[in-house]
């Protein structure tokens, strides 16, 4: 079982490595309602209190309009440990599945539900985004995009989107996924389980199954995998390079 000793301790790794958090900024936790982003809110909220860089913290939902998408228990986390929420409903879902029906449904989702959150957060003040993708996300994403997309490439820890002036930044990414399944069981966290007709059936669901396999066959994939990206050119990784 995580403690939130054991979470904070990532959290605040990859806090440091990477330069996410300034004093004085305002940042929107992008709240989906999975164990990924509750985890976050409440990691943040928690560094919030001792961290010697001052920060605030707004939380943010970007509703798909789907039916069967009850945020009650997030409102109620969201009330206790004192952090704004703010969910706004959009049409998404329904123009992705029932106007478009998209072969590809998650890319163009992924688009509009990121415009929508950029949108929300500006209009609250903030200027950073908090993104709840561990570890295994980060690993997943670098093998999709060799498989599928012939390069070398995975989300930067922290990414400035110059044309809003926002930077986006991803405290989890130190977090083994394993983990934060755990950790959100231990605290009880409000997990509400995603509408989305897609959910369960994407690449991205087969390459976790696949690096299952791999993970059998290889000692220590994680951490060589994670190992090869932090020494990699990709963009925003390198702790080395970025020191002066
Ligand atoms: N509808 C949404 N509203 C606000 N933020 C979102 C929404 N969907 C995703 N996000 C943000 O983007 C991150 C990555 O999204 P993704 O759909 O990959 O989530 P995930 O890996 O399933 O994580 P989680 O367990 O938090 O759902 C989330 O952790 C969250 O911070």
């Amino acid at each position: 079982m995580m403690k939130l000793q054991k979470l904070l301790s990532y959290v605040r790794r990859a806090v440091d490595d990477y330069n996410m958090i300034k004093d004085g900024d305002r940042i929107a936790v992008g709240i989906s309602g999975g164990k990924d982003s509750l985890t976050l809110l409440l990691a943040l909220k928690s560094l919030q209190r001792f961290y010697p860089e001052k920060f605030e913290l707004e939380a943010i939902t970007i509703s798909l309009g789907f039916d069967n998408f009850d945020l009650e228990a997030v409102k109620k986390m969201c009330d206790e440990i004192g952090v704004r929420y703010t969910v706004q409903d959009t049409y998404i879902g329904q123009i992705i599945f029932q106007e478009r029906k998209e072969k590809n449904p998650c890319s163009l989702c992924s688009k509009m539900r990121k415009a929508a959150l950029y949108d929300v957060a500006k209009k609250l003040g903030c200027n950073k985004i908090a993104l709840g993708h561990n570890k295994d996300d980060v690993i997943q994403t670098l093998l999709l995009s060799m498989f599928y997309e012939g390069r070398i490439h995975t989300f930067s820890p922290v990414t400035h989107l110059e044309d809003i002036n926002l930077h986006s930044i991803r405290p989890l990414i130190y977090a083994p996924e394993k983990e934060v399944i755990s950790f959100s069981r231990k605290y009880g966290l409000p997990v509400v389980k995603s509408p989305c007709p897609a959910d369960g059936k994407t690449k991205r669901e087969d390459m976790k199954i696949f690096i299952k396999q791999l993970r059998k066959q290889y000692d220590h994939f994680d951490s060589r995998m994670f190992g090869a990206i932090q020494r990699s050119f990709i963009d925003g990784w390198n702790i080395e390079r970025k020191t002066p």
